[in-house]
């Protein structure tokens, strides 16, 4: 006989970037691997549709804490947009009580602030932390492990491309393109996300197009999920990179044009930390039948 069992589950996105979303604190999970539920319930045809998996769990450290699996099951250190919603969901849901709380995420603890509209929180505020520069930390092959790596050659079919590297507790590679409907997201993305060994624990591969001094679109192919309407840690490096290579300053909010919406990124000097503010959505509740 097979036992089914009901997993209740909510559905959330950050700009289209959606996931689906289980409640350690409120149920019990009992789930045998969350890989195996990940790669399921991302599944549009057999499971619910997502570009992957995320757990809201009880902290020791902070005040919850999030982990995250990408859509092939592979654990991710970091989530921008899921930091977003799990915000929105603590709050909404009484797990949190105050306005600004804290997040434990595999890269460290993330400061959340949400802004509220009548008990509905509408966007929310992230404290992200200080990139992560160093190759050797990113973590990009070759070169001086402690240096930054910043309009770095690489050639893939004869074709010769730049990247600079940033870490936002998980690793990006960014490419500059003068027009973003241009961007060789095809052929860059599924090169170098997952298996290329210039990029030891994969990269999420993002394509930028400086618009303004405080502007710029940007869009991705995601390591363990392919292309996704946004990707809030990637929006975050993409002004980071910016800032490194010159095409923006520091202390002034920048606003990323993503597939899916915008959010608003600023990487702060005097503290060093980049703060993300944009939109979290609840699209639907419901229980996954688990065999
Ligand atoms: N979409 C996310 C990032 C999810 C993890 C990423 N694919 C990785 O493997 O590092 C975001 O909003 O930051």
């Amino acid at each position: 006989m097979i036992l089914e069992q009901k997993i209740p589950f909510t559905k959330m996105h950050g700009l289209g970037n959606c996931y689906i979303y289980l409640d350690g604190i409120t149920n019990k999970l009992s789930v045998p691997s969350f890989p195996d539920l990940s790669m399921k319930v991302s599944d549009p045809y057999k499971g619910i549709g997502s570009d992957g998996l995320i757990l809201i769990l009880p902290s020791d450290q902070a005040d919850v804490k999030m982990r995250i699996f990408n859509k092939d099951g592979s654990e991710a250190m970091n989530c921008g947009n899921g930091l977003r919603c799990v915000a929105k969901y603590a709050y909404e849901h009484h797990l949190v009580q105050a306005e600004r709380f804290s997040i434990e995420t595999l890269s460290g603890n993330k400061q959340a602030q949400v802004h509220v509209k009548n008990g509905v929180v509408e966007q929310v505020t992230v404290d992200m932390g200080e990139p992560i520069l160093e190759r050797g930390l990113i973590p990009v092959a070759g070169g001086n492990e402690t240096e930054k790596v910043i309009r770095e050659k690489l050639i893939v079919d004869g074709v010769t491309y730049t990247f600079t590297g940033v870490s936002m507790g998980n690793p990006h590679a960014l490419f500059f393109v003068d027009h973003i409907d241009k961007a060789p997201i095809h052929k860059l993305g599924a090169k170098l996300a997952d298996t290329d060994p210039l990029f030891p624990n994969g990269v999420n591969v993002g394509f930028v197009q400086k618009l303004t001094d405080h502007e710029v679109n940007y869009r991705v192919w995601e390591r363990g999920s392919g292309i996704t309407q946004a990707c809030g840690t990637g929006a975050c490096a993409s002004v980071v990179a910016s800032i490194l290579e010159e095409k923006v300053v520091k202390d002034v909010p920048v606003t990323v044009h993503l597939e899916g919406g915008d959010l608003t990124i600023e990487w702060r000097s005097d503290t060093n930390h980049v703060l993300m503010t944009g939109d979290a959505e609840t699209i639907c509740e419901g229980f996954y039948l688990q065999q």
